[in-house]
Parts: C-alpha cells; structure tokens; sequence
C-alpha cells in the first residue's frame, strides 16, 4: 500500500540515526505520512554489520527506537522522549547496500510516558524485525543542552524527496 507524505522531519548534527554530520550514522531520513505514521528510510553501511553483509541487531535497534520514539512528533513535534523499554524480534537476516524502510506508529498515549511498534521492511516488502517501545516524554532541557542551531536540527529537503512510500 503506498502512503502519502505529508511533511519530512528534521535531522541533526550527530545522531547516529538521523545526525547528517556523523560520518559513521545512519543519517535516516523521516517521512510523516496520511496514515499518522512515520517511515524512516535509509541505507545501511558495511561499518553498520554484524556478520558480514548482515545489518547488525543492536543498529537494527536502534532504527527502530528513534523510528517509534519520533512517531509522537507527528501529533506535536515539541514533545520528547526518552526510550524507558524497548522489545525487538528479528524474524529475517537485514542486508546492507539496500534502501530500507522502516514504519512507526504510536500505539498509547498518556500525560509522561507514550508507547509504539514499528517494522523493519526488506527491500521485497517482507517484515526482517519488528519492535514495541515505551518513552518516559521529557522536556528537551531536561534531557540535554540542546541547542537548535548548534545540533543543526532541521528539516533538509534534497531535490529527490518521496511524494509517496510503497509499505
Ligand atoms: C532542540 C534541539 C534538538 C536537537 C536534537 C538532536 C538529536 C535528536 C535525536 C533524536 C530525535 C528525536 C526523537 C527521538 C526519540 C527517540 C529516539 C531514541 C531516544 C533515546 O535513545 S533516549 C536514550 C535511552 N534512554 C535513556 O537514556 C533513559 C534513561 N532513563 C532515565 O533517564 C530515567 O530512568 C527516566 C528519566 C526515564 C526516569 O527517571 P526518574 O528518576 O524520573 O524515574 P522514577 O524512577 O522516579 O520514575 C518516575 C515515574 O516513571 C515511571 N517509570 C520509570 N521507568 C518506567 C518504565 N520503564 N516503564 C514504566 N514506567 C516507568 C515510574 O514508575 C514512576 O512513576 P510514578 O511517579 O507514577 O511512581
């Protein structure tokens, strides 16, 4: 099914998910859709493998984290969270040198903490992992000295962004 893309989220400077000046990240890109949900594409690395040409778990983890963890934004993009749990199952080997999608959705919503699920999606379409997180919501101060400029937080549009993504 192809969802519609309604806004791209930002990126920052260092992140090992979404930082575009962490030359070892992911640096994901993250689309909120008409489905209220968000899908995060990326292309993994031969530095990101755990046995040869297979994606590694803890980074497959990791995807899906700030995949889930950003689903909330969708509805107000000042809220924050801080992943308290996360439950991962990994059903497929995940390869590297393909554009993978990723897909979140929150799932419950209470005044501090919020919870969601997400997949990993193979090239073909099939489900490699799938996890349920749960975020303690903070505000970002409390979290860390965050600087918007300085962490370069901010939406950047290439020329080639998806109207639509195929899930
Ligand atoms: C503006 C510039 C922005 C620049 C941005 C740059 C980069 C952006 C990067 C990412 C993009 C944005 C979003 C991404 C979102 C997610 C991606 C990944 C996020 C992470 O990668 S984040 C790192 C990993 N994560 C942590 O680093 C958390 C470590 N941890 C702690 O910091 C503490 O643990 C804390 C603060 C959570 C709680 O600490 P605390 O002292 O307040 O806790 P306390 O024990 O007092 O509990 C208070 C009440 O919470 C309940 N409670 C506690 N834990 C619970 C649980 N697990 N389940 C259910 N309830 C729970 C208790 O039951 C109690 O409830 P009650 O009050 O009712 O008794």
């Amino acid at each position: 099914m192809k969802q519609k893309v309604l806004k791209k989220q930002q990126n920052s400077k260092k992140c090992l998910v979404c930082g575009l000046k962490n030359d070892l990240g992911l640096k994901a890109s993250f689309y909120e859709t008409d489905m209220n949900e968000l899908i995060a594409i990326f292309n993994p690395l031969e530095e990101h493998q755990s046995y040869p040409g297979r994606l590694h778990g803890g980074i497959a983890g990791a995807i899906l984290d700030e995949t889930i963890g950003r689903a909330i934004m969708i509805q107000d993009d000042t809220i924050w969270g801080v992943t308290v749990e996360l439950n991962i199952k990994y059903k497929k080997p995940i390869p590297l040198d393909e554009e993978l999608r990723v897909v979140g959705r929150i799932t419950k919503d209470s005044k501090r903490l919020f919870e969601g699920t997400g997949e990993i999606l193979l090239p073909d379409g099939e489900i490699a992992a799938t996890a349920w997180g749960k975020y303690m919501k903070m505000p970002i101060d409390k979290i860390a000295d965050f600087n918007e400029d300085e962490q370069e937080w901010r939406i950047v549009s290439s020329k080639n962004e998806p109207t639509e993504i195929e899930v």
